[in-house]
């Protein structure tokens, strides 16, 4: 029994937002493992105007909305969130930066004197700018280190990997991480 480390509540869920953007569900299964051990309110972000389902398409538009500073308009509003210490937001990596629509969203809420916690699922690529354009957007919250996994490679039409041992794993380190930057109760 660790004598030092006094025992530590854990958050109250009412207080925990988790938003994420997924298009092929990896970074939303990332969501639900983060749900599972934290509870809290799960909100899926959704476009007013989808992106294509076509791959290169996409990839070409957020290019140009990149370029332009284009902030797509979100269907999804968040009710009451004064009551949320802790945000979550997650989201692929997409050309090597934030997707768009996450931009939106950091641009469009108050987000100040919140505790923001990033996580990102990527083909392989790593985070690219994006951690460091949320902490950029969001200059009066407290931002704690962030996750990233693997997910899929949909420019080779892998799509959704978060199965089997992959999902196991990616739990584990999910609660590693939770543990790690203190936001788990301990006993
Ligand atoms: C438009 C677009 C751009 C992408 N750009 C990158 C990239 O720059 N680097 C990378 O590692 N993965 C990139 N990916 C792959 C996704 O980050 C990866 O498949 C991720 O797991 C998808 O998450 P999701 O299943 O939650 O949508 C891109 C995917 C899309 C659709």
């Amino acid at each position: 029994e660790d004598q030092q480390a006094p025992a530590k509540a854990p958050l109250d869920p009412k207080k925990v937002l988790i938003v994420y953007l997924s298009r092929t569900n990896n970074t939303k299964a990332v969501a639900n493992m983060i749900h599972r051990a934290m509870g809290g309110t799960l909100v899926a972000l959704e476009l007013e105007q989808p992106y294509p389902a076509n791959y290169q398409a996409t990839v070409q538009q957020v290019a140009r909305e990149n370029e332009a500073g284009y902030l797509p308009p979100l269907h999804t509003k968040i009710a009451n969130l004064q009551q949320y210490d802790v945000v979550f937001i997650g989201f692929p990596t997409w050309g090597m930066q934030l997707p768009p629509p996450i931009k939106s969203f950091l641009n469009e809420v108050d987000l100040s004197g919140k505790t923001l916690v990033p996580f990102n699922s990527n083909a392989g690529y790593g985070v690219g700018s994006s951690f460091a354009t949320v902490k950029a957007l969001a200059p009066k919250s407290t931002i704690l280190e962030g996750f990233s996994t693997r997910g899929g490679i949909e420019r080779d039409g892998v799509l959704f990997v978060m199965e089997g041992t992959k999902e196991k794993q990616v739990q584990t380190e999910v609660y590693a991480w939770l543990k790690r930057i203190n936001l788990l109760g301990t006993k």
